[in-house]
C-alpha cells in the first residue's frame, strides 16, 4: 500500500552510504517531511536521549541505517564496538519507536548472518542453522538480534516491524577507507591512488577466491521503500542483485574502470572471510521487486563520484 508522501519518516543513518541513498529515493518521490539527525545531533546508543527524541518527535515510519559498519578488516579488529554498538542503536531504536507510536518500522541486517557454509543460494531459510564466519560474527550477532527483537515486538505488542538482509552494498557517499572500508570502495581508492602515483603495481587482500554478490545502494533504497509499501511479516527479507563475481573479476573490473595498467598483487595473509554468500532473492522477487543497475554501471558511476567527491 503506498505510503502517504505527508507521513513523517525518520532515517536513522542519513548521512552513511544506505541512508544517504534512502533519503535521495524517498525525496524523488516527493516525501516532504523527514526527520534526519546526525550522529553529532542525537547519539542513538543513549538511551534516554533517543527516548525523548521519539517522544517529540513522534514519527510514523522509521528506517534503521544507522550502525557501525566497516569490512572485514574493521570487524576482525573490533569485534566489541561492532557488537556493542549495533545492539545499543537498535535496542534503542526499536523500543523507543514502539513506545512513541510509530506505525512501521524497517531494519536492515545483513547476508553475515547466515552460516559460514550455507548451502547456495541462501535461502532466508538457513538463519542459525550453522556456524556464522569467524571474522564478522559479532557484527552478524547482534543483526540477528536485531531481526529477532523485531519479530518478538511483532509476536507480542502486534507491531508492524520488518527485516530486510542486504547483500554486500556500494556506490556514492560509501566509505573509503584503505583499511576499515568494503572491498569495493577500498579497490576504487587503491587502483586510483596507483594510477594518479604511477605505482606499478596494487596489493589486493586475500586469495581472489571468494566470491560476493553486490548491489547498487540506489537499487537498495528502492527495495526498501518497495518493503515498507509492500510487506508486512516477521520473517526477514533478502534483498540482493543475484549476480556474483570473484573478488579477482571484482579486482579486474575496478582496474579497467579506473584504468590502471599495472599488475594485481595478492597478499594471502589478509582473510578472505566466507568464501561465498549468494542470497537466494526469490521471496523479494515474488513479491514483484527486482534489482536494475548492473555492477559494471554502477562501478563506473561510483568511480565518476569518487573523483568528484575525493580528489582534487
Ligand atoms: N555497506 C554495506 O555493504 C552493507 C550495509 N548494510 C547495513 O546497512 C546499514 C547502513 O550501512 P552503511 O550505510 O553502509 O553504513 P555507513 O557507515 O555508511 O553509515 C552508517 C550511519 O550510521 C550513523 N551512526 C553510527 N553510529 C551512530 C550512533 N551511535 N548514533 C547515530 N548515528 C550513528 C553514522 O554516522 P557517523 O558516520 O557520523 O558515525 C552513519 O551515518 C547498516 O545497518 C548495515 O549493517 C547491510 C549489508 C551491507
Ligand atoms: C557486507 C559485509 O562485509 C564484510 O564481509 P565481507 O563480504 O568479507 O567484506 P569485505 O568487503 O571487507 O571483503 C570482501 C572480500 O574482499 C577481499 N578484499 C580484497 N582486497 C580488499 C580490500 O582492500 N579491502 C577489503 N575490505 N576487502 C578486500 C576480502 O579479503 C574479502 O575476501 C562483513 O565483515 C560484514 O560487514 C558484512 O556484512
Amino acid at each position: 500500500m503506498a505510503i502517504d508522501k505527508t507521513s513523517k519518516v525518520y532515517v536513522a543513518g542519513h548521512r552513511g552510504l544506505v541512508g544517504s541513498a534512502i533519503v535521495r529515493r524517498l525525496q524523488k518521490e516527493g516525501f516532504e517531511n523527514l526527520v534526519l539527525k546526525t550522529h553529532k545531533e542525537l547519539d542513538l546508543t543513549r538511551q534516554a536521549a533517543v527516548e525523548e527524541f521519539f517522544q517529540q518527535e513522534k514519527p510514523a515510519y522509521v528506517i534503521v541505517a544507522a550502525a557501525k559498519v566497516g569490512g572485514i578488516h574493521a570487524n576482525n579488529t573490533y569485534p566489541a564496538d561492532f557488537i556493542g554498538i549495533n545492539l545499543q542503536i537498535q535496542c534503542n531504536v526499536i523500543d523507543a519507536a514502539y513506545k512513541s507510536g510509530v506505525q512501521k518500522l524497517l531494519f536492515l541486517g545483513s547476508s553475515c548472518i547466515y552460516p559460514k557454509f550455507a548451502p547456495q543460494p541462501i535461502t532466508e531459510e538457513a538463519l542459525l542453522t550453522g556456524p556464522l564466519e569467524p571474522t564478522n560474527e559479532w557484527y552478524a550477532i547482534a543483526k540477528i538480534a536485531g531481526i529477532k527483537m523485531c519479530q518478538a515486538y511483532r509476536l507480542q505488542y502486534k507491531w508492524d516491524a520488518i527485516s530486510g538482509m542486504p547483500t554486500n552494498l556500494y556506490g556514492p557517499h560509501d566509505n573509503f577507507h584503505p583499511e576499515n572500508s568494503h572491498v569495493l570502495p577500498a579497490l576504487i581508492r587503491r587502483f586510483h591512488e596507483a594510477k594518479v602515483t604511477g605505482a606499478k603495481e596494487v596489493v589486493v587482500w586475500g586469495t581472489g577466491s571468494p566470491l560476493r554478490e553486490f548491489l547498487h545502494v540506489d537499487d537498495l533504497a528502492d527495495a526498501v521503500l518497495f518493503l515498507l509499501e509492500n510487506y508486512s511479516d516477521g520473517s526477514h527479507v533478502n534483498m540482493g542483485s543475484g549476480v556474483e563475481v570473484t573478488i579477482k573479476e571484482l579486482a579486474e573490473m575496478v582496474k579497467d574502470v579506473v584504468g590502471f595498467e599495472g599488475e594485481l598483487k595478492w597478499d594471502a595473509s589478509k582473510p578472505d572471510g566466507t568464501p561465498r554468500k549468494l542470497m537466494d532473492n526469490s521471496k523479494l522477487a515474488g513479491l514483484g521487486w527486482k534489482a536494475k543497475i548492473s555492477l559494471k554501471d554502477g562501478l563506473a558511476g561510483t568511480y565518476k563520484w569518487y573523483v568528484e567527491n575525493y580528489t582534487s
